[in-house]
């Protein structure tokens, strides 16, 4: 059964799905059949057709009045905007005639009573969205607990987030062998749009501070994301972000202190191992290029969730674990969207 979608918020996640949807099918994986925005059409095939971080999508673009027209393929564009105050006003309501099987919702804006409304008028039977938004049904890693996906009780699933999705692998694979006691998570992340571009007025102190000026420590749910789906590690991680004036990639610095006791290339061997099984096409044990370590823009277009640096693996006193990741915080969470899309299709009823 091909899942009809609908893609709401069409920012650097919405127009990403929409452009890995295709890139990775001709025509799309899905059936993406309507794609939605505060802005209007041309705007859209504007910023899809010119992308400063990726550049040009394998693909033409186009539009008219009503549709995106992508390598000659309709889609139809729905401007909507939320802050309006019902759903009749807001233009939602109107996605119930394309008998949406997904409604993917990448604003980042939505609360939960803006899902359970669109469970309620049934415009979409699944609501997916892009964060960790409180009294979701499941929180889904995909790689780690997407099999425990349920589609009679799971109706609004979040797909964690980027970092959540770098995060979770690794530490279900330390946790599993060796028990982690406590852990500090420091994520280096490229700008994002919720950080003004000179210092200004936000409601978030250091996320006013221009952006390509400083390196800015800031906050970041990936504790949260992490013990969302691996509920043994609540209360046991710390966790800092630093927004640096990159586009694209993001770090992750992560040492944990462990239960039992290991050693450097038992944690190597283990690694390559869930990399070449369990979490094959997820986690990747990168060695850099001929004995050179590569830079984090290298890995911009990685389809993995989460690529290990193994020249930085240590392990001091046993114990003692550091690990240095990598991963397009974009493109790599885009294609575990798809992933996750891919778990729904599976369990689909007629
Ligand atoms: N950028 C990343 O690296 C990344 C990675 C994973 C998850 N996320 C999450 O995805 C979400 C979106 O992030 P982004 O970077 O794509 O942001 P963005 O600002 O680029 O995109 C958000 C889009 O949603 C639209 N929008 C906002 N409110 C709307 C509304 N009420 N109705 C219709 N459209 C609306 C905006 O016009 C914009 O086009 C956030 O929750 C973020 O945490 C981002």
């Amino acid at each position: 059964m091909s899942l009809k979608v609908a893609i709401v918020g069409l920012g650097r996640i919405g127009r990403g799905v929409l452009r890995t949807n295709f890139s990775q099918q001709s025509g799309g994986r899905y059936e993406i059949c309507v794609v939605c925005d505060v802005m209007t059409i041309d705007h859209v095939a504007y910023l899809l057709a010119n992308d400063s971080t990726y550049g040009r999508p394998p693909f033409q673009v186009d539009c008219d009045d009503n549709d995106l027209i992508l390598d000659g393929k309709r889609i139809r564009y729905q401007r909507v905007d939320r802050r309006r105050s019902g759903p009749s006003e807001h233009g939602l309501d109107v996605l119930k005639d394309f008998g949406l099987d997904v409604l993917f919702d990448a604003t980042g804006t939505a609360s939960i009573n803006d899902f359970q409304t669109i469970l309620e008028r049934n415009i979409a039977r699944k609501v997916l969205c892009t964060w960790n938004i409180s009294g979701c049904d499941i929180s889904i890693v995909y790689g780690v607990n997407h099999p425990n996906y349920l589609p009679d009780k799971h109706h609004v699933i979040s797909a964690s987030t980027c970092t959540g999705n770098a995060m979770v692998p690794i530490c279900h694979i330390l946790d599993k062998h060796f028990g982690i006691v406590s852990a500090r998570i420091a994520t280096i992340h490229p700008q994002l749009s919720d950080q003004r571009v000179l210092d200004g007025y936000h409601s978030s102190s250091q996320l006013g501070r221009g952006c390509a000026a400083s390196i800015i420590p800031t906050g970041t749910n990936v504790a949260k994301s992490t013990s969302l789906v691996l509920p043994n590690l609540a209360g046991k991680l710390e966790a800092i972000s630093y927004r640096v004036p990159t586009a694209i990639v993001s770090v992750i610095d992560f040492t944990a202190y462990l239960a039992k006791d290991t050693s450097q290339e038992e944690c190597i061997d283990l690694f390559e191992q869930y990399a070449e099984n369990q979490l094959s096409g997820i986690i990747h044990c990168d060695y850099g290029a001929w004995g050179h370590q590569k830079a984090s823009i290298d890995y911009m277009r990685t389809d993995y969730s989460a690529i290990l640096l193994m020249g930085q693996v240590t392990v001091n006193s046993k114990r003692q674990i550091g690990l240095s990741l990598m991963h397009d915080n974009e493109h790599a969470y885009c294609c575990r969207v798809l992933d996750v899309l891919g778990v729904l299709e599976s369990k689909a009823t007629v």
